[in-house]
Formats: C-alpha cells, sequence, structure tokens
C-alpha cells in the first residue's frame, strides 16, 4: 500500500473520532514523507498546519496507526517541506515489504478534468488540454500554456496526463518542474550519469515540463532541455509547457527555445471572473465536504484582493477552519472577520493623493516627475493612466484634474482620459494594469 493510500485509511479511521469537517480541514492536507520501521515522517503544507498536528492530533494520529492500522509509529514526526533527496526517492516503503513502481510520473491524481472549473478565461487552454488529452498528439505539439500564478497551469498539465494514463496505462507520462528538471541534471553531472538521464527524458511519450521560464539564462540547464525537445519532437512525443509569460516574454530565454515553443499551439489562462470564483469556491467547498453557502462563495469570489485560485482555495480553508474550531456556521460575517486583511476595503475612501500614490509606485515614478511637464513615454504614460483613475473613482471635472497635473487644461485632459479608453479596449495589457491598480487603491 503506499503512502497516499495509507494516509487515505487514516483519514477514513479518524472521522471516527473527529467531525468530516476538521478531518478535511487538517489532517487531508497532510501527507506522509516516510514510514519506516517504527518511524513515521508526516508532512504539513505549512508551519501553522505543523503546529496544530503537534499540539492537537498527534496522539489520535499515533494511535490510529498503531492500532487500527497495525503499523507501528513509535516516533512520528512532523515536517513542513520534502528535502529534495526524498522527492526524488519514489519508494515509499510500510515495513521493507511495500514498494511502489520505480518509474513515476510524479502526477497528482487530485488534479482531474472533472474537478476543473471551465469558463472564459481558461476555457481555450482546457480544450487544448482536452484534446491533448484524448490522444491527439500531433495536432497541438507542444502545447505551451501561459498565464499568471496560481490560475491552474500545473491543474491543467496534471489533468491531461491522469487521463491518458486513465486510457492508454502504458504510456511514459512524467511531470517535471524546470527546478527539478535542473537540480536532477546537475546531480547526474556530478555523478557522471549523463547518459541515464538523457535515456530517461528520451524515452518518455509524454513531458509535462512546468514552469519552463525558470530555465531562462541556465545555460547548461537550457542546452539539455533543448535536446531532450528535439528528441522527443522529432519522435512525435507530446510536450506540453507552462510558463508565466509568453515564449516572446521569457527574458533571456535562447531564441531557438523560444521559436520551438512557438511550433504548436499557445494558450492562456486569464484570472478567473467573479462567476469562475464562485463555481472554484463551490466546486471545491463539495470535495471537501465545507458546507458553503452560494451567497458566502460570491462575497469572498467579489472581494478577495487576489486572483490567485490558489489563495481563494486558502481562503476557503482558513473560514472552515474558523468555523470549525470556534463552532460558528460559515457566513458573510465570520468571512469577513477571517478573511479581513486578504479582502478588498470598498469602504476606503479615495482621494487624489491615493491615486498619485498607488501609479507612482506601480510605474517607478516619482511624484514631481508625474506632475512635471515631461513628455517621455515613462513619465506621459502613467499620469495619463492617473487622470483616467482620477475621473473614474472621483468623478471629478477635467478642470480638477488639470490642476492636480500643475495647471494643464482640460483639452489636455480629456485627451489622456480617451486615449487611455480607446487603448483598453485593444489592449488585453493595460486592461491587467487599471486592474491592478483598482485593486491596490482599495488596499
Ligand atoms: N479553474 C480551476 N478549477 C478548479 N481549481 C482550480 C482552477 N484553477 C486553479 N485551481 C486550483 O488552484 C490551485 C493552483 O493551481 P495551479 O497550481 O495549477 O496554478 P499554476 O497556474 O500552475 O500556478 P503557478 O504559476 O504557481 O505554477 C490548485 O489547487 C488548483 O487545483
Amino acid at each position: 500500500m503506499g503512502s497516499e493510500k495509507i494516509w487515505e485509511e487514516v483519514l477514513k479511521e479518524a472521522k471516527n473520532h473527529l467531525s468530516e469537517q476538521i478531518v478535511n480541514t487538517w489532517l487531508k492536507p497532510i501527507k506522509v514523507g516516510e514510514l519506516r520501521g517504527d518511524f513515521i515522517q508526516l508532512i504539513a503544507p505549512n508551519k501553522f498546519y505543523k503546529n496544530w498536528i503537534e499540539t492537537k492530533y498527534l496522539p489520535l494520529i499515533k494511535k490510529i496507526f498503531n492500532e487500527s492500522l497495525s503499523i507501528e509509529a513509535q516516533t512520528i514526526q512532523v515536517i513542513t517541506k520534502l528535502s529534495e533527496k526524498q522527492k526524488k526517492t519514489v519508494t515509499h516503503t510500510v515495513s521493507s515489504a511495500v514498494t511502489v513502481d520505480v518509474f513515476t510520473s510524479n502526477l497528482n491524481k487530485q488534479y482531474t478534468f472533472d474537478n476543473f472549473v471551465v469558463g472564459n478565461s481558461n476555457n481555450f487552454a482546457h480544450a487544448a488540454c482536452l484534446a491533448v488529452s484524448e490522444g491527439y498528439f500531433h495536432t497541438y505539439n507542444p502545447l505551451f500554456i501561459y498565464g499568471g500564478v496560481g490560475l491552474g497551469k500545473t491543474h491543467l498539465m496534471h489533468a491531461v496526463g491522469n487521463k491518458l494514463l486513465e486510457k492508454f496505462p502504458k504510456l511514459k507520462v512524467l511531470y517535471i518542474s524546470s527546478e527539478n528538471f535542473t537540480n536532477e541534471m546537475i546531480s547526474s553531472l556530478k555523478s557522471k550519469k549523463m547518459d541515464e538521464f538523457r535515456e530517461k527524458y528520451r524515452k518518455i511519450d509524454v513531458l509535462l515540463f512546468d514552469d519552463v521560464q525558470f530555465l531562462a539564462g541556465k545555460q547548461r540547464s537550457t542546452e539539455e532541455f533543448f535536446y531532450t525537445f528535439n528528441s522527443l519532437y522529432d519522435s512525435q512525443k507530446q510536450i506540453i509547457l507552462t510558463s508565466d509569460k509568453t515564449p516572446d516574454e521569457i527574458p533571456e530565454m535562447e531564441e531557438r527555445l523560444k521559436s520551438r515553443f512557438a511550433w504548436g499551439l499557445i494558450a492562456d489562462i486569464q484570472p478567473p471572473s467573479v462567476e469562475e470564483k464562485t463555481a472554484i469556491l463551490m466546486k471545491r467547498a463539495e470535495q471537501m465536504n465545507i458546507p458553503l453557502d452560494e451567497k458566502v462563495a460570491l462575497f469572498i469570489a467579489e472581494n478577495l484582493k487576489s486572483d490567485n485560485v490558489r489563495e481563494l482555495i486558502g481562503a476557503l480553508i482558513r473560514l472552515s477552519a474558523y468555523s470549525s474550531f470556534n463552532g460558528e456556521p460559515i457566513s458573510i460575517e465570520l468571512a469577513k472577520k477571517t478573511l479581513d486583511k486578504f479582502l478588498i476595503k470598498k469602504d476606503k475612501i479615495i482621494t487624489f493623493d491615493t491615486i498619485l500614490k498607488v501609479v507612482c509606485e506601480y510605474f517607478n515614478v516619482k511624484l514631481s516627475e508625474l506632475k512635471s511637464k515631461k513628455r517621455t513615454k515613462s513619465i506621459a504614460y502613467p499620469r495619463q493612466i492617473a487622470m483616467y483613475l482620477m475621473r473614474e473613482k472621483l468623478n471629478c471635472s477635467l478642470n480638477e484634474i488639470g490642476e492636480i497635473f500643475g495647471g494643464r487644461d482640460h483639452s489636455t485632459v480629456l485627451h489622456s482620459i480617451n486615449s487611455i479608453e480607446k487603448k483598453i479596449k485593444k489592449e488585453k495589457e493595460l486592461k491587467e494594469i487599471i486592474k491592478i491598480l483598482e485593486k491596490a487603491l482599495y488596499e
């Protein structure tokens, strides 16, 4: 039995002693790092969890291992992170008898298409991934998915891998982050095992390569990846890559790689809309058995500062944990109380100064420059944006705005505002910048 299965058994048994909500909130995110003789190592997502587990649940966990699962547990250690060495060790054993397969795809079984919420922000990337997961390898090769932090790139990639293995169990699917690829390469170099390293990567049928942007500037890893890429591509093997930027936008990435990344399909993932965020919260709550009313989900979706789905889910877990520990049902009031510092302060009064400060900080320009007559693009552009925000948020007159910027006349101000309005309609990037600035105004 693999460590995942063992932990599932612990969770099942724990539900006889604790409420389902507590088990899902506190014990489910724990992973088993090592099971060696009578030593058990648990991995908690962060220090907060570690402390709770140690102070609250360790005796029960020990009892379950010893009495219900008959796994001797003399020492249980809780850590917060797996060491690099442990990550590479794929065999988790319970006594010496039980071993897991040596070829590991590194796939997280929790990341499936079924639990991925599809909406306008991600339907293109989702559709492309779905097609690849059906086995249409030549259509989108490589498939390059890009988007901001925590928007579901890794989830989709794993979903492809999981679905492919379900349909074609013999396929060699490998998920690897560029960081781990680099580490593995370095240790192979040190131990003079580069032939084995190359052999491993060139035997794969489907390579899922996460965060490719981190290869930029790493010459040796880039080179090795280049050969791996070519070899797989030439043998018509599927490659999926993720990045936080488009190939063109990755600084210091070798041209020959950038051009290869664009050979197949480039699909983006945008930040989710309020509706999508609500749906993600509802789905996750259902999976975790958290009693979440749609009104509360909508409130969180509308008011959380971050668009990062990881943080969205984090907020749900925090709320659920608070609710179970204090015996208060989940409500909008409770969300306001527990998530206070993560929420947009809508009642904050916005002034000219707030806008000037936020714009100066974002564009890294001095206030004196913003108010000056300088027309260089790096100053004029933020100035126009500040004018646009003042008109939008403060509903003030063009003359008032002109006054703030050193007595400019109203037609100059109008021209600036119109120009930004037009650009917002055409330029996705500017739309994003405005969204970020608007959020920052309420922080
Ligand atoms: N559309 C979605 N539906 C359901 N869950 C989602 C969705 N998007 C993201 N998530 C969840 O949000 C969390 C973060 O997603 P993921 O790790 O895939 O993001 P990422 O884009 O790869 O982030 P990073 O840039 O940090 O690598 C995961 O728990 C994932 O399951």
